[in-house]
């Protein structure tokens, strides 16, 4: 059940490669075929360039191509070999030229990318193959100009020449090629023998003509005379011209001296050839060497430079040997511990499936893994570090700071007392193990210390995941994180490091948890009710104070008003008497008429009258003010809640 899941993840990370069109295939793959042959329509028919077909095209025009490279020379230098099997030659010839015009009809045919999509509109592909260089080329190659047989005689092949033409498709189709194959520097040596032994069997053609030419037998320096039977059969001449032309070209020497002027420029100019041959083999070679050193370098860390360092430092010798083994096991076992920088420039869909499809069989031992979530696993594998531990080499010791937990890929490793020999349980292949210090579990005595000493028993490949990544992760999948602290209490339990509160209460842990938040919001609103309660009161008193000072200045206004109604009186009755007396009375009587107002104003003033007034207007304004007040409280209040909040926030 749980590898069919796993086998699922590695389908869908397959499918996410090749798209949702893959999705749809899997889905009705028999109907979607027909419909493409049905449909296949061959006056519209267009090859794409990234598929598997176009690649296998290339590869076949390898062949006839290096046929006119190597026969057309050789027929034309070894005239009795031509004469004999004319008729096999032309066949070969016809049947090479027919690729080469279906090559053609495919360059009109190729599609190309514009802006990522690519374009399937005949005319346009017509377009751009015509002003392409290739299409010059390619007509120049298939110009038909064996029709120089008639004139100069069918054994001439030399008139094929403009077939080599034909080369850059060849070259298109090695660097595919490279590309492609899984072993780029054999394919480069293999290429390189190619082109020297394409070179050698031109030379070897050359000089059997040049020896033709001098005369067979002349000299040491040519081609013994045909006419002795050792050396007249055609295979026999092939082989020793070939035998002469490597001689030369590898500059290995033992030629016989040159003699005539012709023998000395043809010799003059292998030599050069010979130069730039054993230049490029050499400088191939090194390159070929030095891509296998990076990439050793790349897949396993620099022994070399290790070693310098452990004799510049006077390391001890048996902890030197310790480190030598552990190179000696990397190497003999091809382990690989640098997997993520390997892959980093990958992008991140194909990383993921890379390293899913690496560490499957492992992870899908592990028994928290066996029923997560498939994108929990996706950011796990790509965090997993690879580390290979030797024999009896100590993990992690009791003790210490836990910064990383570890999955088992291969080998035992021992929980081991502090002797380092008492075992008390072997862990193997799937199993995990430092997660207890890294996880902070509750009651967890030890804290954040490791609780066991765990020792490699053999050689061990183990995939480390650090405290960071793991707690990243888990943020997002609370369900595994219960899973991985449940095995971490029943260890610490059996331990005797789990405080007895705390020992699997996940419940009542939760519960004392929403308990306290409970409490410390009812707090909080204890406090704000309080503070409400306080304003409240304080607002009270002050209206109180207010209406008794409004009382206490009301009832002196009423006896101030009293008070000057009686002296009024008191004055006209002494006006009156005045009238009596005195004829000239009326005038002044209209003088202090005209004055009392002033009068009033200024009892007023002398009494306090106009501040009661004033007090009239001010408890007019007064009440606007408290009117004001009552909102400025207010928006105290608010404002007091919301810093209430943010503190409580904060
Ligand atoms: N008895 C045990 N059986 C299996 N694993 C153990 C045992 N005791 C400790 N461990 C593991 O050893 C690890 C040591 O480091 P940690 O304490 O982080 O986490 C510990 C557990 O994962």
């Amino acid at each position: 059940m749980n590898t069919s899941r796993w086998a699922r993840l590695f389908t869908w990370q397959h499918m996410n490669k090749n798209g949702e069109e893959e999705e749809n295939k899997e889905q009705e793959p028999k109907e979607k075929k027909k419909e493409e042959t049905t449909k296949l329509n061959w006056k519209e028919w267009i090859i794409d360039s990234s598929e598997e077909y176009y690649y296998t095209w290339l590869q076949i025009m390898i062949l006839p191509i290096c046929y006119n490279w190597v026969i057309i020379i050789f027929r034309t230098c070894f005239y009795a070999i031509e004469e004999k099997f004319v008729a096999t030659w032309l066949t070969l010839d016809y049947i090479c030229d027919l690729f080469y015009v279906l090559d053609t009809v495919i360059g009109f045919r190729t599609g190309f990318l514009e802006q990522g999509i690519l374009v399937r509109d005949l005319s346009l592909l017509k377009k751009r193959y015509m002003r392409s260089s290739r299409f010059k080329w390619d007509i120049a190659s298939l110009l038909p100009t064996d029709l120089l047989y008639l004139k100069l005689g069918i054994h001439t092949p030399l008139v094929r020449v403009n077939r080599f033409l034909r080369t850059g498709r060849m070259n298109e189709a090695l660097d595919r090629m490279e590309t492609r194959t899984s072993y780029p520097n054999t394919f480069r040596v293999a290429k390189l023998m190619l082109y020297i032994f394409v070179l050698i069997h031109w030379n070897a053609c050359v000089y059997f003509s040049l020896s033709n030419y001098i005369g067979f037998g002349a000299d040491p320096w040519v081609y013994p005379n045909i006419s002795d039977p050792e050396f007249a059969a055609t295979r026999r001449q092939y082989f020793y011209c070939f035998w002469f032309s490597t001689l030369i070209l590898t500059t290995v020497g033992d030629t016989p001296p040159p003699e005539r002027e012709e023998e000395y420029l043809f010799l003059v100019a292998d030599m050069l050839i010979a130069v730039l041959v054993f230049a490029s083999v050499v400088g191939s070679m090194g390159d070929v060497i030095s891509s296998l050193r990076d990439r050793d370098n790349v897949f396993f860390p620099n022994h070399e430079l290790v070693k310098g360092y452990l004799r510049s430092r006077r390391i001890s010798k048996e902890l030197q040997k310790r480190v030598n083994d552990w190179y000696q096991h990397l190497h003999i076992n091809k382990k690989i511990t640098r997997e993520n920088e390997i892959l980093q420039h990958l992008p991140i869909t194909l990383q993921t499936a890379i390293a899913v499809s690496v560490h499957l069989p492992t992870l899908s031992k592990v028994t928290i893994f066996q029923n997560c979530e498939n994108s929990l696993l996706e950011q796990l594998v790509l965090k997993l570090t690879p580390q290979v531990y030797s024999p009896g080499e100590y993990v992690c010791k009791k003790g210490d700071v836990g910064h990383e937990m570890y999955i088992i890929k291969e080998g035992k490793l021992a929980v081991v007392a502090d002797d380092g020999v008492t075992q008390f349980a072997v862990l193997g292949e799937g199993n995990f193990f430092g997660e207890i210090s890294i996880l902070n579990i509750k009651g967890n005595k030890s804290g954040n210390r490791r609780t066991a000493n765990i020792r490699s028993i053999g050689y061990s490949d183990l995939f480390s995941l650090s405290k960071e990544d793991l707690t990243e992760t888990l943020l997002e999948y609370p369900a595994a994180k219960r899973l991985l602290e449940e095995k971490g209490r029943q260890i610490l339990t059996k331990m005797g490091m789990l405080e007895e509160t705390d020992e699997g209460e996940g419940e009542v842990e939760k519960t004392e948890d929403k308990v306290k938040r409970l409490e410390a919001s009812l707090e909080a609103l204890q406090t704000k009710l309080a503070r409400l309660i306080a304003e409240l009161e304080s607002t009270a008193r002050k209206m109180m104070q207010r209406v008794e000072q409004l009382e206490l200045q009301t009832e002196g206004w009423e006896g101030i008003v009293a008070e000057g109604a009686q002296g009024e009186i008191e004055e006209r009755e002494k006006v009156k008497e005045r009238e009596i007396g005195d004829g000239e009375g009326e005038g002044e009587r209209k003088k202090e008429d005209e004055e009392e107002p002033e009068v009033e104003g200024e009892r007023g003033e002398g009494d306090g009258g106009e501040e009661s007034l004033g007090e009239k207007e001010k408890n007019v304004g007064g009440n606007e003010k408290s009117e004001k007040e009552k909102e400025e409280t207010g928006e105290e209040l608010i404002k007091t809640e919301t810093q209430d909040q943010k503190r409580d926030e904060i």
